[in-house]
């Protein structure tokens, strides 16, 4: 667990980092709550011994105290209050920056199954659940206790018999918190998760890609119809929630109500009877009205506190999170420094099979179809592969063959026990993230780009890269000529994911960003798949400058564009079928000739043969 993630045990070892703010908010509680009751007391004396007694010196000078404790605690409470939210701001912030990170150092099978709409949920909702919890709740919590003991004290000393009352309130409200309290819970839960549906449900077809395959099926009603759907259970949960709350209110008003009334009756009696000052029962029924709001807020806070603390677990269950199996990360080994600048790759007994989607992601931010267990099968099964520096091989095979999943083992998106993944004679899993990232670069046929300019967007290889450097990679890449013609150039902004460009402009951009960053191992999934035969040439013809010495790994369903690979490898169901030269191979006359036939037809029926 990483220091990070260890301050998430629990709610009061998170708050031990802000030990110091927490002490002096529950100072300022504490000072607020007594100057809340002392006035009470005041103003007993004020009418017993000053009206009572005709003493109007008397009056005058606890009129003036009366004057001066109201500002003071104006003033404290004023001080709390303030003070409480920035410490809850300070706090939102932690956590905020603390689950970002945690975020990045998940895996990439977290992401495959979490819904990107719960993510955002627990960035926002969740973490301002926390600060409500810390910045109001727990204050009120520290206020309503001592004003409750302050003011009980006093309704003690002032009159026993009428703090016998408590007995009656206590029991009543506690009652009416136990009953509320665990269905606010399980409607603020389930809230939530319907929230987090309905910002999947946005952030997935508001996106460029997400809008147009919705227009392209004409799915607009059905779409239309989902959403109100989700959106109907938010309303329908926090409708519920409503009416808890104020079922809640009504029955606390109730009772006070109630109580309030027979303070009223029997007090007026023992005043009748002389056995109490007017003065007493003026200042024992102020105290009850500072009693009802502690007795309230305490019953009513569990449910304000239970909800907090349903955010603190949800954000710390994602916090501790740690994914078992073949997806989780390998910390525990020693990391060994990359000192070979031209390694060579070897791939031995290995086998893979995708581990189940809750041993990767939270299961609460999966969604419930996605963790329905599936047997799957393995995906590699024994491969032995070895990959010189200047050399390439090319991979092959039907789809779903297995093929990006041997790639995503080299750039260590997926790891595995069975069989070692060796690069330059070190397990890939030994390898420090830094030095992976430094040794293995990879293009894939679905280019992500950042909603940046396309300078933003290459010097992510390499910052320190000049504009030279960056003309280089993209005449390289052969998109320069689009490039400086763009209005803006390199400084043009690509919109969300690259969306103003095309799929084959994305590419080569991506192609561009690895010639520059340049790594010693390279692994090509697909990654010419857009571009027209002339092109594609012509970047293979620059990677054979640009990435001269380097292991590289290309993966094409166009066999022509690993025709003159070093080696091919045929796959077929998660095994290497066949392996040679495309002189071999064809000779062989398997699997790998007959994709050769099959696609000569296919390109002689378009007439493009
Ligand atoms: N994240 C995943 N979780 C579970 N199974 C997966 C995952 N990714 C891929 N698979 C499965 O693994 C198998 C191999 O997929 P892979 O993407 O490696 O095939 P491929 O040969 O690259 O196919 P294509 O040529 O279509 O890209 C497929 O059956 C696929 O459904």
């Amino acid at each position: 667990m990483t220091d990070r993630s260890a301050r998430y045990r629990s709610l009061p070892g998170f708050l031990r980092g802000f030990s110091a703010g927490v002490l002096l908010q529950m100072l300022l509680v504490l000072v607020n709550s007594v100057l809340v009751v002392l006035p009470v007391l005041v103003g007993q004396r004020l009418i017993d011994d000053g009206v009572l007694r005709g003493d109007i010196g008397l009056v005058f000078a606890l009129g003036g105290l009366l004057v001066a404790l109201t500002l003071v605690q104006a003033g404290i409470s004023y001080a709390e209050n303030v003070y409480s939210s920035r410490l809850g701001e300070r706090l939102t912030l932690r956590i905020r920056g603390d689950l970002f990170a945690h975020l990045h150092t998940q895996r990439p099978g977290f992401f495959a199954y979490a819904r990107p709409g719960a993510v955002v949920s627990r960035i926002h909702g969740d973490v301002r659940g926390v600060q409500q919890l810390v910045s109001s709740t727990v204050p009120a919590l520290t206020g309503a206790v001592s004003t409750l003991v302050v003011a009980g004290l006093g309704l003690l000393l002032l009159e026993w018999r009428a703090s016998l009352v408590l007995l009656v309130l206590a029991p009543v409200m506690y009652g009416l918190a136990v009953y509320f309290a665990p269905r606010v819970r399980d409607a603020t839960q389930r809230e939530m998760g319907a929230y987090a549906d309905l910002d999947t449900c946005v952030t997935e077809q508001f996106s460029a890609e997400g809008a147009e395959v919705v227009r392209l099926h004409g799915a607009h009603d059905t779409m239309a119809e989902r959403f109100v759907a989700t959106a109907a259970r938010v309303r329908a949960h926090a409708l519920r929630q409503v009416r808890l709350g104020a079922g809640f209110g009504a029955a606390v008003s109730v009772t006070t109500g109630l109580i309030g009334a027979a303070i009223y009756v029997v007090g007026g009696l023992w005043v009748v009877s002389e056995t109490m000052t007017m003065g007493t029962l003026v200042a024992v029924v102020a105290l009850l009205g500072r009693l009802y709001g502690p007795i309230a807020m305490l019953s009513g806070i569990k449910m304000e506190l239970v909800a907090g603390l349903v955010s603190f677990g949800r954000v710390a269950e994602i916090m501790r999170f740690r994914p078992t199996g073949s997806g989780a990360p390998v910390e525990a080994r020693p990391t060994r420094a990359m000192a070979e600048p031209r390694p060579s790759v070897v791939l031995n007994g290995v086998s893979f099979t995708y581990p189940s989607p809750e041993r990767l992601v939270v299961p609460s931010l999966a969604a419930e179809h996605d963790l329905v267990e599936v047997t799957r099968g393995p995906t590699l099964r024994d491969i032995d592969l070895t990959i010189e520096p200047g050399t390439t091989v090319g991979l092959v095979g039907r789809s779903g063959a297995g093929k990006s999943t041997l790639a995503r083992l080299l750039t260590r998106t997926w790891e595995t026990a069975h069989g070692r993944v060796e690069i330059a004679g070190t397990d890939i899993r030994d390898l420090s993230a830094d030095d992976l990232q430094r040794t293995v670069g990879a293009v894939t046929q679905e280019t992500f780009l950042f909603n940046d300019t396309i300078r933003a967007n290459l010097l992510f290889a390499r910052a320190a890269a000049e504009e030279k450097d960056l003309v280089r990679v993209c005449r390289a890449a052969q998109i320069w000529e689009m490039v400086r013609n763009l209005p803006d150039g390199l400084d043009t902004v690509v919109g969300d994911r690259g969306v103003r460009l095309s799929g084959g402009e994305r590419q080569r951009l991506a192609l561009a960003r690895l010639f520059l960053k340049a790594p010693p191992v390279v692994v090509l999934d697909e990654a010419t798949s857009h571009l027209d035969n002339e092109t594609e040439r012509a970047v293979q013809q620059a990677m054979r400058t640009e990435l001269a010495d380097r292991a590289r790994l290309v993966i094409a369903h166009r066999l022509a564009t690993v025709r003159e690979a070093d080696l091919i490898v045929v796959m077929a169901d998660g095994r290497i079928e066949e392996r040679g030269t495309h002189e071999q191979l064809m000779d062989l006359g398997g699997l790998y000739s007959r994709l050769v036939d099959a696609q000569g037809r296919g390109l002689e029926k378009a007439g493009l043969k």
